[in-house]
C-alpha cells in the first residue's frame, strides 16, 4: 500500500479535542445523509499521511453519548477518504491492575446501550456484517507496536462494556460488570466500531483508563474532575500514541475489512430502491455496478 492510498481518521474522546503536528490543514464541514457530524473535521497529514480528525463530542464537549450522531460522525470519515480509523477514549477501569493513566488497546465490546441508531442499512436494505472481532487485528498489532515504540505502558486485548449514560453506573453495575469478565468501561465507541465495519473501515481504540468507576474501595467514585484531571495529565501520552501510529498504518497492510460488505448485503439488487442506492451510494455503489 502507498502513503497515498491511506487516510486516518482520528476521533478523540473526553480530553482530546484537537491533534497538533498536522501540515495543510484545512477545517472541512460535511452533511451527510445521516445528518450533521459533532463538529468540522481537521484535516491534514502527518509525516506524509493523511489524516481527518473529529472531537467526538464537539468542541467544548457539547454533545452527549447517547445524543452523539454516530452514523453522520463515521460517514464524514468515509467521505473524506479514510481508510482507519483510530478511536481514543477515556474509559474507567474495572481491574486493578488497569491503572488510571494507563492504556488499554482493547480487542472486544460488551453492548450495554438502549437507544442508539447504530447500522446504515435499514429501511429498505439490510445488511449483515461479521463482527465476531469488532477491533482490526492489524490495526491493533501497531497501535501496542507505537505504544513500546512511545514508551507508554499498554495493556494488550480486553473488553470494553459500553454503556449508555449519561450517568456513570451504579455501584452494584459496576460489580457485576467485574465478575461479567469486563476491562473497562465507557459510554461511545461500540457504535463508531460496528459503523466502521458497515463502511468497511479497520477501527481500533486507544483507552485510557481515568479511573476505577466505583468498585474500588480503596479510591473515590469516578467523577468527571477525576476523568478530566487525568485525561488532560496523559493526553500528551495519547497524542504520541497517534503521531507514533499514522506511519505505520500507511506502510502497514490494506484494511483487511475493505470489502466487508461484500457478501452481507441480503437486498437482491432488483429490490434495492432509487432513493436507497442514492442515500447509500458511497458504500454499496461498488456491489450494484
Ligand atoms: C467525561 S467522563 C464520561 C465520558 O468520557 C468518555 O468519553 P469518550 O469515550 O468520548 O472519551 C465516556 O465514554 C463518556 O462519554
Ligand atoms: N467510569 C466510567 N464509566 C463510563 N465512562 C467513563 N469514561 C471514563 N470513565 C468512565
Amino acid at each position: 500500500m502507498t502513503q497515498s492510498d491511506v487516510v486516518v481518521g482520528v476521533i478523540g474522546g473526553s480530553g482530546l479535542y484537537e491533534m497538533d503536528g498536522l501540515e495543510d490543514v484545512r477545517e472541512v464541514s460535511l452533511a451527510t445523509p445521516f445528518g450533521a457530524p459533532s463538529d468540522a473535521y481537521i484535516t491534514g497529514t502527518f509525516a506524509g499521511v493523511s489524516m481527518a480528525f473529529l472531537p467526538r463530542h464537539g468542541r467544548g464537549h457539547r454533545i452527549s453519548p447517547s445524543e452523539l450522531n454516530f452514523r453522520a460522525n463515521i460517514w464524514g470519515l468515509k467521505k473524506l477518504g479514510a481508510t482507519h480509523i483510530v478511536s481514543v477514549s477515556a474509559v474507567g477501569s474495572m481491574r486493578e491492575d488497569i491503572v488510571p493513566g494507563e492504556f488499554v488497546v482493547i480487542d472486544q465490546f460488551f453492548d450495554r446501550t438502549r437507544h442508539r441508531p447504530d447500522t446504515f442499512f435499514s429501511d429498505g436494505i439490510v445488511a449483515h456484517v461479521l463482527f465476531a472481532d469488532p477491533v482490526c487485528p492489524d490495526l491493533r498489532l501497531l497501535m501496542l507496536e507505537a505504544c513500546r515504540e512511545a514508551g507508554i505502558k499498554a495493556h494488550d486485548g480486553g473488553t470494553y462494556l459500553n454503556m449508555e449514560g449519561p450517568q456513570f453506573s451504579t455501584r452494584a453495575e459496576s460489580k457485576i460488570y467485574r465478575q461479567w469478565g469486563v476491562d473497562v468501561i465507557g459510554m461511545t465507541n461500540l457504535q463508531e466500531a460496528k459503523l466502521a465495519r458497515e463502511a468497511e473501515m479497520s477501527y481500533a481504540t486507544l483507552a485510557m483508563a481515568t479511573d476505577y468507576d466505583c468498585w474500588h474501595e480503596g479510591h473515590d467514585d469516578v467523577t468527571v474532575e477525576a476523568v478530566l484531571e487525568v485525561a488532560h495529565r496523559n493526553v500528551g501520552n495519547a497524542r504520541a500514541v497517534v503521531k507514533a501510529v499514522v506511519p505505520k498504518i500507511a506502510a502497514g497492510p490494506p484494511s483487511r475489512f475493505a470489502n466487508a460488505l461484500e457478501h452481507a448485503i441480503m437486498t437482491s439488487k432488483e429490490h434495492i430502491s432509487p432513493e436507497v442506492r442514492e442515500r447509500l451510494g458511497l458504500l454499496i455503489d461498488k456491489y450494484l455496478d
